[in-house]
Formats: structure tokens, C-alpha cells, sequence
């Protein structure tokens, strides 16, 4: 590509220049007119003057501001210096810790930079340059970064550094964590900058132009650029946040907004130890490349309190690791590993070596674990518990031994997490419990697989009950109110039509279950989610598989819990995709460092239990109800249903109609729930769940399951009333062995005994039986002998429909069934859903209908039920009253039952 620019670029570059010069003779001079120092890359500190994060020592005279800007801070704690402030000037900072508030001393935040920039450089003009580093294939492809789209998919998630902005990497690194910089390299503060109160509940940072500051910004959800003013807003909820990464960027010096406390940097640093700060450590991450190099290794993280060198051989570079104290050699890998107290010394040594350059450890990780490298004695800290006492006792009181340490995990990330549980483990549950303890940040908001929003809805109810129910806000329309809620689910596809944009719509607490839909930057879901994770403060992403297949899907969950670990995708990329430059762009769909990449997850944002690991705390068996939702379906079936619920509601004249009634509210059923089965079943998959089985009753479902199935080329077996009985352990046989997705799709009558199916552990039943033993031996075909895991079973159960009635029924029976040592799990415990409970005495009635039609003694012929079934599958649609209206040709339900 050529250097030269066009004679119109440069025209631009020269007008840009020049209203560069402008605004800045402008500050200059207002900064004159408040007799205040101006914010000037000369009036550079003397690096004997203060330590960093010391209090300050640039006096300024209180900023002038009228009655109308006058900044009120949000925090109570600070108020009362405020509202105490005599005359209408705002007293400074420091003056204020000083005379009146309470809060701890606010320091100036002032940043030492190892290698002072150059003297006259330009307060408007990039800070440094990328520096010229030598472009390998294996180590210093990010500086051959593409611009911020070719991350492909997740390459734009949070605007990245555009290509011609300098690379971080290459400037000096910061040194702002440094308890004791050594006086001789202590470098001069080339930027100052002031953060003043801009709309009610923002600031903007009324600074010049540098290039590590914008990435900093633009890492901040609540960012907004005024075009107008050209100057960079922020929500004070980002105050700390922002504070807290500007001053890892040494050149740069950032006044406290009035009133605010001042950032916690100590306590953000106070792992920096003093033998290798971290900004001595940052600093290893730039300009490591040597040219004329011809020996070329990288350090990897090998645990938490690890690294290993992977190099060839090299005789100063073995003299050099013999020297470290913590060495370890590895016979078996040819591995060299020390503790990462030995990393800096090492990496000093390594970079002597001019034959050889080593890829140091990522910035991030250094971030990340900066308090191992402080040696043994600062290994990490235990989680505190965190104080639920705030929270519904239902819930805290519920929780199991490692979901109180899912949510002390969560409480000590700050509420921004990635849950990554096996299926299974209560995620929802913990969910609840980390946003209940940030309930004062509510309304919260859940997005969700459109098949579980209501499933969602239950849980709070259940677990929440202090939740008055009107409170729980379902969308299911692009036109209603995303916050009428304290709590709102909405799920993707939906949130894709809404107007995020809205100031109204965004929240402080979000939960965006099954969160690897997000993987792809380029679906509309991923982008749909951008806003909302951008303004978030606590962000609780769930997947039990948040990756499938590559590391790069990991980049948009990463980022959108932790926005400035890698900002830039390519850097991440680099590291852990394998990624290669190929003709077309970079390809990133291979991996690399994986044990890496886990621990910084784990460190940083991620935690994800197995089943194996907490089995002892789990049931053998866990029930689960999805209420699945049937709005989509036609009026035609809408009709049908409600008068075969109404006909049902009547009373009749014997048993044999009343059955019919409630077998024609059965098949209707069927046809309601047909769509959302299938979009449950799609979600499963789509959610890695790679092998399970439905249980379905009639074949109009079974034979819908099978089609879609089909033309999504998802491989399963069937098994009906009609499979013969050799072909069905051929199928099993199959469905056992197969190592890719498999669904095992079963008619309840049919294929309810005899069979084992214990290579899955999750059963789903799409439809309902009113016979429970019928169903605890469905669920044993994969709960035996065998099975090394807990199972799950998912019931999908819709309202309105005769699930509404059978439900219940179901429960009441399994309990029955339960207390006599025949059902295992408790359902009532494990899966009950309050809502099915009905008060309704119609209801009531007809629950207690279909237990008088169906009882033990007068069960139903199995084969006669599927016939009837099929017959209703076949088109042929038995009418309510059979003595009226009977086909001709065909027996109606009444004449299956009539004996
Ligand atoms: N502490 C608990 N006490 C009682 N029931 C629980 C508890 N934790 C989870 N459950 C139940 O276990 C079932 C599975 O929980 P949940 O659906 O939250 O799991 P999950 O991790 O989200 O699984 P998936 O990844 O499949 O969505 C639910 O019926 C839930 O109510």
C-alpha cells in the first residue's frame, strides 16, 4: 500500500492541524482567564514532587462556575462537602479532602512514564509511534494488525483502534503502578487534562488529543463523543473505571471531577509488588522484537503462579534460565518453566541475548495476575462471601454449596462475569441471586432464547417471591415497553427489532443467558446486544458452552464482560487463534495457548463447574419445567382449542364423552405447542447439546421433529409404535456410539421401556402424559445403569392449553408416586411452577376430570391411544360430540374408549 497521501489528504491533515492549533490556543487562553495552569505538555511535573497516587501536589485554585453548571454529585457521601461549600465557587479536589469530606484524600492522578516523550512534541499529535517492529510469523503479526473490521466477525464489537492510530504495544508502557520508580527513569507528564461535569449524571474530560487515552475511551460502555465541542463524555457511573485506566498511561495526568472520590487505584494496584511493579512488567510487552534475531521463543502461562519458555536450544539462553532461582526443567516436554516472580529478571536477561527474542507474556496477563509476580507471599486471596442477607431467603436459603460460590465469584468481579456452568447447574438460579444483590441498580433486564423467556419469568416468580408478579415484564412484541418491569426478558431475535438506542432502554443490570448466541459479531443478535453491554454496569453472561468450536468465539463475551482485556480482536487473535495471514485477510478460526487463555478467563471474568465436579451436591435427577410459549399459533388452532377447553368446562353425560373432550383439548395441544417445540429443540442444538431425547406423543409432532431435524441435517434415530422390535436396538446401538449430535426422537407409548439411551443425559419432553409411571420410565432410559452424570429433564409445558390441566396432575401423582419410594427425584422440590398450581375452580375441575378419566384402575389402552392419536394426525379431526357429528369413514376418538 503507498505512503504518499493525496494532495486532498493533506490539505485535510493541514486544516485539521490547524483547528488543532485553535481550540488549543482557545483552552490556553480560558485556562488564562481562570488563572490556572493550562493543560500543556511543558508544564511537565518534577518526577521528585510526588509518588504516584500520592495526594497532590498541583494546587489549583477552585474552578469558577456558575449557579447553572453547577455539578451536584450523585453520592451521598460527598454531598454534604458540596452543599457545605460557601459561595458559589466549587471548591477544588484537594480542598475539599482537605477542609470538608469525609472520603479518603482524592490524589491527582499522575502517571510516570519510563521514557519521557519528546521535548516540544505536540499536545495534539499522537503521543508515540508504533515504532517500527519486524513483522514474523509467528510473534509480531499484531503489528501487521488489520483495521478494526478484519477481526471478521468480532473484529468491530467495541470500536477498536482504527489502523492508523499507534500501537499500544509499541509505546513505552506505563509505569503508574509503580510503588518505588526508580528516580533515574522517571518521565514527564506530556498531556494534562481536567474531567468536569458535563449533562446531569455525565462528565466529559476536557483534554488533548492522545492516542492511548482514546482507546481508553472508547473501552468505556457509557462513552459519547460530542462532535460539536469535539471533547469525550461519560456516565459517572464510569468515573472510577475510566479514572483507573488513564492512569495506567503514564504520559498523561487527569484532574478529579469536583465532588468525586478519587479512584481507587491503590486498591487496583496494591498487588503490584515492589521488585517488579507492574509497569515494569508492562513495559516487557513493547518492543521486544529484534530484527537480526535467529532464535525466536515465547512465554506462556502454565498456571497461576507459572510461565514456560518455549524456545530451542540456545546455550546463553540456558545459562540464563540456570540463574533463576524457581527453574524447572521439564524431560518429558523439554520444557523450561519458573514462578513468574523470576519473569522479569528472566526476560532482562533473555533481552541481552541479541540472538534470540522471546515473545513476553501478554499484556493482559500481566494485568491479570500482576500479583503473582510479587513472589509466594502474595499469592491470591480467597473470594470473601458476599452479604446476601438483602435477598428473598427462598433463594439464598436454596442455593447449593457451589452456587454460593458462583455468586461470591460474581460479587468479587463486581457483577461482570461469564458463568460458563455444565447444562444443568442451576444457572439460572445464580443468575437471579447476583442481580438481586444489585437489586438497587434495578430494573434489570434478561435476554433470552425466545423458548425460555417465560421459563424465566417463572424462575423469578419462584425464587424471587417477593417480586410483586405484575412486576415481571415478558416482551413479546417489538412495540412494548423494554423497562415497564422491574424485571424485563426480552429475548434476542426480539431485541434485534428494538429501538436500544433509546435513552430509556438501557439498563444497569443485564443477564443475556445462553450468551455464546453472541458469538458472531455479525448477527443481528450480537449487534442487538451492543448497546445494552456497552451501558451495563453489572453484565452476568451464561452458557454452559460458550465456545463450540474456536476461540474466537469467546471474543465478543470476553469483551463484552471485560472491555478492556483485549480491545483490539487482532491481538487476541494473534495469541490464541492461531491467526495466519492468509490472501484473502487473517484467518482466525484456528487456536492457539489455550491453557492460557483458560487461566486469564478464569482469573479475570470466567466461572465454569462441571457436573463431575460437584456431582456429590446434585440430584441424580433434575426436573425442570420450561413453559414454553404458543402465541404464534393460528387462529384456526387458537379457535379449536378454546372451544375444546370451554366444551371440556361443560358438564357430560358419561365417561366415554368426557374423555373424548379431553383427548380432543389433548390434540389441539398438540398442534399449539408444534412450533415451540421445535424452537426449543433448535435452541438445544444450537446451545451445544450434543446428544438428548424427546419424548413426544403424537405423531404429528414426532413426524415435525423428524422433518426439521432432517433439513437441519441433524442426525437422529426414531422410535414409534411402528419401528419393529429388531430394528429398535439397531438404533440405539447407533445413537449410543455416535460421537457427533444425535436426537433420540420417541413416541412416550412406544418407546418408554427396554431401551438404553445413557449415552445422553438430558430428556426433554415435548408433550405430557397424564400417566407419571409412564414418564419416570421414559427418563429412566437414560437415568440406569451406566450413566455417569446427574440427568436433566426439561417438561415443555404451555399455558392455555391441556398442559394447564395435566401439569398439575402429573405433580400430584409423581409426589404420590414419590412418597412410596417409586420416583427418585422430588418433582415438587425440583421442578414445581407455582403458576400451574391453579386456583381456578373450573380449572380444578377439569384437573380433576382428567384424574377421573384416567385412573390406574381404568387406564387406557396404550395401543388404542396412539391409534386415536394417529387417527388425529391423519387429518381426520374427531369431533367434541361424537354422537352428532361422526365421520362416516373414519371412528371418532369416542369409539376408541367406548368398550
Ligand atoms: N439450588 C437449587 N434448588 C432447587 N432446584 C434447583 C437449584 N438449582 C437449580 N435447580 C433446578 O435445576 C434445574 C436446572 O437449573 P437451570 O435451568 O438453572 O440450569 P442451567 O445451568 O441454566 O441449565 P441449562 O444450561 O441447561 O440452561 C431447574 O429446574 C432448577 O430449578
Amino acid at each position: 500500500m503507498s505512503n504518499q497521501l493525496t494532495p486532498e489528504q493533506q490539505q485535510r491533515m493541514e486544516e485539521n492541524r490547524r483547528r488543532a492549533l485553535e481550540r488549543r490556543a482557545q483552552r490556553l487562553g480560558q485556562a488564562a482567564s481562570l488563572n490556572r495552569p493550562a493543560f500543556s505538555g511543558s508544564s511537565v511535573q518534577s518526577v521528585q514532587s510526588h509518588k504516584p497516587f500520592a495526594a497532590p501536589v498541583r494546587e489549583e485554585p477552585p474552578v469558577p462556575l456558575s449557579e447553572s453548571n453547577r455539578f451536584v454529585p450523585p453520592f451521598k457521601k460527598n454531598q454534604s462537602s458540596h452543599t457545605k461549600a460557601p459561595g458559589p465557587a466549587l471548591i477544588s479536589a484537594a480542598q475539599t479532602s482537605r477542609g470538608v469530606s469525609t472520603a479518603p484524600p482524592p490524589r491527582k492522578l499522575q502517571i510516570i512514564d519510563a521514557q519521557p516523550q519528546n521535548k516540544g512534541q505536540h499536545v495534539n499529535s499522537p503521543v508515540l509511534s508504533g515504532g517500527s517492529l519486524a513483522v514474523k510469523p509467528t510473534h509480531a503479526q499484531s503489528n501487521n494488525a488489520p483495521s478494526s473490521n478484519s477481526g471478521g466477525a468480532v473484529g468491530s464489537f467495541y470500536k477498536q483502534p482504527s489502523k492508523s492510530a499507534p500501537n499500544p504495544e509499541a509505546r513505552p508502557a506505563p509505569s503508574s503502578f509503580a510503588k518505588n520508580p526508580a528516580p533515574a527513569k522517571r518521565p514527564a507528564i506530556s498531556l494534562r487534562g481536567k474531567c468536569v461535569p458535563h449533562t446531569e449524571g455525565r462528565f466529559r474530560v476536557e483534554v488533548g488529543f492522545h492516542a492511548q487515552l482514546i482507546d481508553v475511551f472508547k473501552s468505556i460502555p457509557s462513552r459519547n463523543f460530542d462532535p460539536a465541542t469535539k471533547m469525550w463524555n461519560f456516565s459517572l457511573e464510569d468515573y472510577q473505571h475510566l479514572m483507573q485506566d488513564a492512569a495506567a498511561i503514564a504520559s498523561v495526568s487527569l484532574g478529579l471531577l469536583e465532588g468525586m472520590e478519587a479512584p481507587d487505584i491503590e486498591a487496583a494496584t496494591s498487588r503490584a509488588r515492589d521488585g517488579a511493579p507492574l509497569g515494569a512488567l508492562l513495559r516487557l510487552c513493547s518492543g521486544w522484537q529484534k530484527p537480526g534475531a535467529i532464535l525466536q521463543g515465547q512465554c506462556v502461562l502454565v498456571s497461576p503462579s507459572k510461565f514456560e519458555v518455549d524456545i530451542g536450544y540456545h546455550v546463553d539462553v540456558i545459562a540464563a534460565f540456570k540463574q533463576m532461582p524457581t527453574k524447572s526443567y521439564d524431560m518429558t516436554t523439554r520444557k523450561w518453566s519458573f514462578s513468574l516472580e523470576d519473569y522479569k529478571p528472566l526476560m532482562d536477561r533473555l533481552s541481552g541475548i541479541a540472538a534470540v527474542e522471546v515473545e513476553p507474556l501478554p499484556r493482559a496477563i500481566i494485568q491479570a495476575f500482576c500479583a503473582r509476580f510479587q513472589g509466594p507471599q502474595a499469592r491470591s486471596v480467597d473470594i470473601p462471601e458476599a452479604d446476601l442477607s438483602n435477598i428473598d431467603p427462598t433463594l439464598t436459603t436454596s442455593l447449593m454449596p457451589f452456587q454460593r460460590v458462583g455468586v461470591n465469584f460474581a460479587v468479587s468481579k463486581e457483577g461482570r462475569l461469564l458463568l460458563a456452568d455444565d447444562m444443568g447447574l442451576g444457572k439460572t438460579i445464580q443468575a437471579m441471586c447476583i442481580a438481586a444483590y444489585y437489586k438497587s441498580e434495578w430494573p434489570v433486564l434478561v435476554v433470552a432464547p425466545s423458548s425460555v423467556r417465560f421459563t424465566w419469568a417463572e424462575a423469578f416468580r419462584r425464587w424471587l417471591p417477593s417480586l410483586e408478579p405484575d412486576s415481571i415484564n415478558v416482551v413479546v412484541k417489538a412495540k412494548d415497553n423494554l423497562r415497564s418491569g422491574l424485571v424485563n426478558i426480552i429475548s434476542y431475535d426480539l431485541l434485534s427489532r428494538i429501538d436500544k438506542q433509546h435513552p430509556g432502554n438501557s439498563f444497569k443490570v443485564l443477564i443475556m443467558d445462553e450468551s455464546h448466541f453472541m458469538k458472531n459479531m455479525k448477527t443481528a443478535r450480537c449487534k442487538a446486544a451492543l448497546p445494552l453491554l456497552k451501558a451495563a454496569k453489572r453484565v452476568v453472561l451464561l452458557s454452559g458452552t460458550p465456545a463450540m468450536s474456536r476461540p474466537a468465539e469467546l471474543y465478543t463475551q470476553i469483551l463484552a464482560v471485560r472491555p478492556t482485556l483485549y480491545p483490539r480482536f487482532h491481538d487476541f487473535g494473534v495469541r490464541y487463534c492461531d491467526a495466519k495471514q492468509m490472501n484473502w485477510g487473517w484467518d482466525y478460526s484456528g487456536s492457539s495457548n489455550l491453557a492460557e487463555l483458560k487461566l486469564l478467563l478464569e482469573e479475570c471474568l470466567m466461572l465454569r463447574r462441571l457436573k463431575s465436579e460437584v456431582l456429590s451436591q446434585l440430584p441424580a435427577k433434575q426436573r425442570k419445567v420450561v413453559t414454553i410459549t404458543i402465541d404464534g399459533i393460528s387462529n384456526r388452532t387458537k379457535a379449536a382449542l378454546s372451544a375444546a377447553a370451554k366444551e371440556l368446562a361443560k358438564g357430560h353425560r358419561n365417561k366415554t364423552e368426557e374423555k373424548e373432550a379431553l383427548l380432543v383439548f389433548y390434540n389441539y395441544t398438540a398442534e399449539a405447542k408444534l412450533q415451540a417445540i421445535m424452537e426449543y429443540i433448535t435452541d438445544m442444538l444450537e446451545c451445544g447439546r450434543e446428544k438428548f431425547l424427546v419424548f413426544a406423543h403424537h405423531k404429528l409432532i414426532l413426524d415435525h421433529i423428524t422433518a426439521e431435524l432432517s433439513k437441519k441435517d441433524v442426525s437422529f434415530i426414531r422410535i414409534d409404535g411402528a419401528t419393529p422390535s429388531a430394528e429398535r436396538q439397531l438404533r440405539c446401538e447407533k445413537f449410543q456410539h455416535s460421537t457427533k449430535p444425535y436426537v433420540a426422537v420417541l413416541s412416550i407409548t412406544a418407546a418408554n421401556m427396554g431401551l438404553t439411551l445413557h449415552a445422553a443425559d438430558l430428556v426433554i419432553f415435548a408433550e405430557l402424559f397424564w400417566n407419571p409411571g409412564v414418564l419416570i420410565q421414559a427418563e429412566d432410559r437414560v437415568h440406569r445403569i451406566g450413566q455417569t452424570s446427574n440427568v436433566n429433564i426439561h417438561y415443555l409445558v404451555a399455558k392455555g392449553t391441556a398442559d394447564d390441566h395435566l401439569w398439575p396432575l402429573i405433580q400430584e401423582k409423581m409426589n404420590v408416586l414419590e412418597q412410596v419410594g417409586l420416583s427418585e427425584s422430588n418433582l415438587s422440590e425440583n421442578a414445581i411452577n407455582s403458576s400451574f398450581h391453579s386456583k381456578d375452580p373450573n380449572q380444578r375441575s377439569i384437573m380433576e376430570m382428567f384424574q377421573r378419566s384416567f385412573t390406574a384402575e381404568d387406564d387406557i389402552d396404550e395401543s388404542l391411544l396412539v391409534e386415536a392419536a394417529n387417527e388425529w394426525d391423519d387429518g381426520t379431526t374427531p369431533t367434541v360430540n361424537n354422537s352428532n357429528n361422526k365421520s362416516t369413514n373414519k371412528r371418532s376418538i369416542g369409539d376408541y374408549f367406548s368398550r
